[in-house]
């Protein structure tokens, strides 16, 4: 389970980012977060994976507090939380079954890795995870010479390999064309039900959110302001989420606070 509690992001001495915001995730569920571009959607995932520093408040996973975390004791939880990129973050000139056995990386010897000795459990688990997505063809093929959609599917498979306890995705399918994209996430769905990970989605394609999310999380300039399933997300809700400026928002918390 995932539970952030009073969630507060500051950069720098500006305004925040993330403003008290707590929000739980149980078992296997899909869940998308929406919102404006600014609204603070790339920022929460990044706490919860501490690529950026909370200023305050609790995010815990299964029970151990990520916030507090350092060094060697950080490093091991984050290999509990897998991340899928955007821009897949794939090594252009190494073959599939090396991007995607860099998921263990941290799990193996820096010597083993370097000389792409991989235990013959990581092989035989990436050939399984490789299959299930489609791309265990290109097994020897070099990531640079995969399509869009086989890229990101090696990005997903690269995040499995690290056995995490949730996978964060990152504007997952905004690179790829509307079929590619659907495909992804029905992939990203239908793997969630299967190994019985709770999935968190930044997504700015509220119609893919409706059609492959349980859950959808609506922010605006920081706040969550719509927690339900995709049913309820009528023209309200989206107006409200789609509405506001980051000013106009400030002042009502000023005047909220006065
Ligand atoms: N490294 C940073 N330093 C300073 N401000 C930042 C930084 N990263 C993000 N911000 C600011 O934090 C706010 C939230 O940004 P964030 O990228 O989290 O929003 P978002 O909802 O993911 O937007 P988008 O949909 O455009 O990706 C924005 O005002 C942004 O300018």
């Amino acid at each position: 389970m995932l539970k952030i509690t009073d969630l507060v992001k500051r950069y720098g001495s500006g305004d925040p980012v993330l403003k008290n915001l707590d929000l739980t995730i149980e078992g296997e569920s899909v869940v998308s977060i929406i919102g404006s571009s600014g609204a603070g959607k790339s920022t929460l995932l990044r706490c919860i994976n501490r690529l950026v520093e909370p200023t305050s408040g609790s995010i815990e996973l299964n029970g151990t507090e990520l916030t507090k975390l350092r060094g060697g004791n950080l490093r091991a939880a984050r290999r509990k939380i897998g991340m899928v990129f955007q821009g897949f973050n794939l090594v252009d000139r190494l073959t599939v079954m090396e991007n995607v056995q860099s998921g263990r990386l941290g799990y193996i010897s820096t010597w083993a890795a370097i000389m792409r000795r991989y235990p013959k459990e990581d092989i035989r688990r990436a050939y399984e995870l490789m299959e299930r997505v489609g791309i265990a063809q290109y097994a020897n093929t070099r990531a640079d010479q995969l399509s869009g959609g086989e890229r990101q599917r090696v990005g997903v498979v690269r995040a499995l390999m690290q056995d995490p306890e949730i996978l964060l995705a990152d504007e997952p399918t905004a690179s790829l064309d509307p079929k590619t994209s659907e495909q992804i996430m029905g992939l990203l769905r239908d793997l969630a039900g299967e190994l019985k990970l709770p999935v968190l989605i930044n997504i700015h394609n509220v119609t893919e959110a409706k059609e492959y999310t349980d859950r959808i999380v609506g922010m605006r300039y920081g706040r969550i302001i719509f927690d339900d399933k995709p049913a309820s997300l009528d023209q309200e809700a989206m107006d409200s989420i789609y509405s506001g400026s980051p000013h106009a928002d400030r002042s009502e918390d000023l005047k909220a606070a006065s």
